[in-house]
């Protein structure tokens, strides 16, 4: 589909075919994202990984935080932080048994408290006025924003009403986040002698501290992003890309499980039967979660986060398909629909986990019907921390409690309608009552 939005061709691709074309074949023509105000602004011109300008910065970002933030080993090393904020999770909903709790807001928090964790260690105490500036910025800025869709009349930037605000956020978030990467340099000048071991304690800004190729501006990208709440530009870098796409999935696939009780009972047979209520859960206890690792995947079938993908912008005039797509036009991934085309699935709006039993599409984005971390160059170098959080976290709560809708609320009557934020989240808070599960 093509749209004209002001300025811009815009080209919406909503079927495996054609995101095969634009993610594979053509890889490379579309390896860039266009350049977006906001962006600009809370992302420093772009520096963050996401919507960095395909090319030689992008590489080597996308190296270190693949390799040295992103990795399984390094994934594996932020368990204990994991742990202890589910637990305090667990713990905070266990205290309010038999009454209503809005486990949305309770799950965003501690996910957003894991992630600034992971980033800032807990020797910042900015963290939490951090997180709330973050939390706005991602509230405030976006929408399709008139300065985006006329590129070319740079004065629409003086009347736009959003920018001044996301110029605001952008200060108080920057000023935080310099006090915090001087504090760990200071911090880190007396551990220059500490040997390999003890680095494993190292947090975000350590590691990206000791490439001593980025500057303050890059590094404060990578863990702000951009922050924008706009349906096509979706999240990126760690707090947009590793907080509120986890958060969302986690808080859909519990809603889909309210409503499916069958499957909310198998998942809750599974992990009591596998955890050891004497023990902390550890990385195999969790990988022998098998029917819990299906509602996953169908959760991020029905509701993927990353909705619209990030947008890609076509770098050189290519053909599809014998459809002429310009230079320079942006092109958006339509994964919401892929994920139910009844083309590729059987009765494409039912929450059904087992369809993965017989369909091995993996995550890893070769299966272009099943494209929830996108796909190509790009594809999302968050996946298994992602997953870490979401699969955990689903594991404790359906270990630890059964749920129930507040009284008077049928299943029915849930309401599943999506809002297009910085990630695709359920409209209505989700409000359930838990009781404690007694093994
Ligand atoms: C359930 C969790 C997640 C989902 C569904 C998800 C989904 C996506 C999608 C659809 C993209 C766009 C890929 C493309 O254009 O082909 C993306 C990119 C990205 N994600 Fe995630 N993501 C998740 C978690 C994370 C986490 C935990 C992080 C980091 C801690 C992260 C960081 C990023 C970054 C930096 C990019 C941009 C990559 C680039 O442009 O090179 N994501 N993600």
């Amino acid at each position: 589909m093509h749209l004209k939005l002001g300025e811009v061709s815009t080209i919406v691709v909503s079927s495996s075919e054609y995101a095969k074309e634009v993610l594979k074949t053509h890889d490379l023509v579309f390896a860039s994202r266009p350049s977006i105000q906001a962006s600009k602004i809370m992302g420093y011109d772009s520096l963050g990984m996401s919507f960095a300008p395909y090319g030689d910065y992008w590489r080597q970002l996308r190296k270190i935080c693949t390799l040295e933030l992103l990795s399984s080993k390094r994934v594996q090393s932020f368990q204990p932080v994991r742990v202890e904020e589910f637990t305090n999770l667990i713990e905070s909903i266990a205290s309010k048994e038999g009454t209503q709790i809005n486990l949305t807001k309770e799950v965003f928090s501690t996910i957003f408290t894991i992630t600034s964790r992971v980033a800032f260690g807990k020797k910042c105490k900015e963290n939490q006025k951090f997180i709330s500036v973050i939390r706005e910025a991602i509230m405030v800025a976006g929408g399709f924003d008139l300065v985006d869709l006329f590129p070319s009349y740079k004065w629409l930037q003086h009347i736009s009403m959003l920018m001044p605000k996301i110029k605001k956020l952008h200060k108080q978030a920057d000023k935080i986040m310099q006090e915090i990467i001087d504090d760990h340099r200071e911090a880190n000048k007396s551990r220059v002698n500490e040997d390999e071991c003890e680095k494993v304690g190292e947090d975000l800004i350590d590691v990206l501290l000791n490439q001593d190729c980025l500057s303050d501006n890059s590094i404060k990208a990578v863990i702000v992003g951009r922050g924008a709440k706009n349906m096509e530009f979706g999240h990126e870098d760690m707090y947009g890309g590793g907080s509120e796409t986890s958060a969302a999935t986690i808080i859909w696939a519990v809603a889909e499980m309210i409503k499916n009780p069958r499957i909310m009972e198998k998942v809750q047979a599974e992990v009591r039967e596998t955890f050891d209520k004497e023990k902390i859960p550890n990385e195999s206890d969790i990988e022998k979660l098998q029917y819990l690792k299906y509602v996953v995947k169908e959760t991020l079938r029905l509701h993927p986060p990353g909705a619209f993908l990030l947008p890609r912008e076509c770098g050189q005039a290519c053909q599809i398909n014998g459809y002429d797509i310009p230079f320079k036009s942006k092109v958006i991934v339509n994964v919401w629909a892929i994920g139910r085309d009844p083309n590729h699935w059987a009765d494409p709006e039912m929450f059904y986990p087992e369809r993965f039993i017989e369909n091995l599409v993996d995550y890893k984005g070769n299966n272009y019907e099943y494209i929830p971390f996108g796909s190509g160059r790009r594809i999302c170098p968050g996946i298994t921390f992602g997953l870490a959080n979401v699969e955990l976290s689903l594991a404790l709560l359906m270990y630890h409690f059964d749920w129930k809708l507040p009284i008077g609320v049928k299943k029915e009557d849930l309401d599943m309608s999506e809002t297009f934020g910085v990630t695709i989240t359920q409209k209505e808070d989700l409000y359930l009552i838990p009781s404690t599960y007694h093994p």
